[in-house]
């Protein structure tokens, strides 16, 4: 019935055949051949690898306590970019301690760039002024940085890999990246990896939506915790009666309510990625209004004005995780991570992903935010122009 828009072309050169923008048949036996890295055996696998990238977090935070207000959004990219690098890749980039500044800075520029282009439909028509303003040439230029980046951890893998052999001959899945796991499939002769391209360019859409996404998702939730001091001061409760004195496992996440609907609440108020788009390709009528949408029509679904309609949620600019102890009034109310075949794959990763980190944070520190208010803007993910500054109090 539908498939993604053209608009999404505009990524081709970035990801290459990679899931996000793959469609029919390859996409088909991608997600096919993929979804079992993301069982969640394998999940549990990276609990320690969040773990440890949280407590850097934490160590780094610790020298801003006391002090001015200070924008968050650096930390929680450097903090996301050592996840996604050592569980995409298997390879420490130490993005926290030794700040890898060029990586998550040309992707905040590519994005723009890029969404620029996928929110203009005649783009394409537009390419020779594109290269006359010379964008043309930054987007070449930051294309190669960015696969450079990946590139160079690959080697730095294979590298590792023939200093110690004896770390694949177990064959269990304990902390195995997702690079390592595809390259199994690819060994296996499955028709959806063919080459090292078709490796490469997924490994770039997972560094790609595993890094930005989860950054914002932790800007945006320690933002609005920062706001809500009682919110936050209960949080902390849960938190420390949930995880202090132990080594946490994956269940004592799970076991975390609270922690639970804050991350639901601030994805239904700032989804990283405002909004998806689809071309129909049969005709469809859409129940209630009878609105005839033929084969063709480009559809654009913006989480950011779903999430804030009042008859779905009412009083919808609160910040209020307690709507989630009600069922949600439609399937298709609360989407941050899409719906239907084309949903995010990494999904259950973030959600722990982002319930480590988080906790690790609210057990240390008392958040303190300073913006009421946040500037927003829009590329491929929602971003903000002022911050967000916080300041922290260190727990005792
Ligand atoms: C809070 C963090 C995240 C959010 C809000 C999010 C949201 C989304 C959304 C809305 C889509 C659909 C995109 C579209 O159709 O245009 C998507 C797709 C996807 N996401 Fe995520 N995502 C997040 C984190 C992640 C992570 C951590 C990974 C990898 C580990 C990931 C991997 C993917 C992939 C590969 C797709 C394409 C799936 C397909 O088309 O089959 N995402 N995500």
């Amino acid at each position: 019935m539908s498939t993604k828009s053209n608009s999404y072309k505009a990524l081709e050169s970035w990801l290459g055949t990679g899931l996000l923008i793959s469609n029919g048949n390859l996409w088909h036996q991608r997600r096919k051949a993929i979804t079992p890295t993301f069982h969640f055996k394998i999940l549990e696998s990276f609990v320690p690898i969040f773990y440890k990238c949280g407590i850097i977090l934490v160590n780094c935070l610790k020298e801003k306590v006391g002090k001015v207000p200070f924008d968050i959004t650096p930390y929680m990219s450097n903090c996301a970019l050592d996840v996604v690098a050592e569980t995409a890749m298997g390879t420490e980039v130490k993005a926290q301690t030794n700040p890898h500044d060029e990586y998550p800075k040309s992707v905040l520029r590519m994005t723009k760039l890029l969404a620029d282009k996928m929110y203009n439909p005649y783009w394409n028509l537009l390419e020779p002024i594109y290269t006359l303003l010379g964008k043309k040439k930054e987007e070449t230029d930051l294309l190669k940085l960015l696969s450079t980046f990946p590139l160079e951890l690959l080697k730095r893998k294979e590298n590792e890999k023939n200093n110690h052999p004896s770390s694949r001959e177990n064959g269990e899945n304990k902390n195995i990246a997702f690079l390592e796991l595809l390259v199994r499939i690819k060994e296996t002769k499955n028709p959806a990896f063919k080459s090292e391209q078709d490796i490469k360019d997924e490994v770039v859409t997972f560094m790609f939506e595993g890094h930005d996404t989860s950054s914002m998702a932790l800007v945006y939730t320690f933002w609005l915790l920062g706001l809500h001091s009682e919110i936050q001061e209960a949080l902390f409760q849960e938190v420390s009666q949930t995880l202090v004195g132990k080594i946490p496992s994956m269940e004592d996440y799970h076991k975390m309510d609270l922690l639970n609907r804050v991350l639901k609440e601030s994805l239904r108020l700032y989804s990283p990625v405002p909004l998806v788009s689809r071309m129909i390709t049969e005709e469809i009528v859409l129940p209630g209004s009878g609105y005839r949408l033929p084969a063709g029509t480009q559809v654009v679904v913006s989480m950011y004005s779903l999430h804030r309609r009042a008859d779905l949620f009412p009083e919808p600019e609160k910040f209020n995780p307690d709507r989630f102890l009600e069922p949600i009034k439609h399937p298709f109310a609360y989407v941050p991570f899409a719906a239907g075949p084309r949903n995010c794959i990494g999904q259950k990763f973030v959600m722990l992903e982002l319930k480590v980190i988080v906790s690790l944070v609210v057990l240390n520190f008392e958040i303190h935010s300073s913006n009421k208010n946040l500037k927003l803007t829009r590329d491929i993910l929602l971003r903000c122009l002022n911050g967000p500054n916080v300041s922290l109090t260190l727990r005792k």
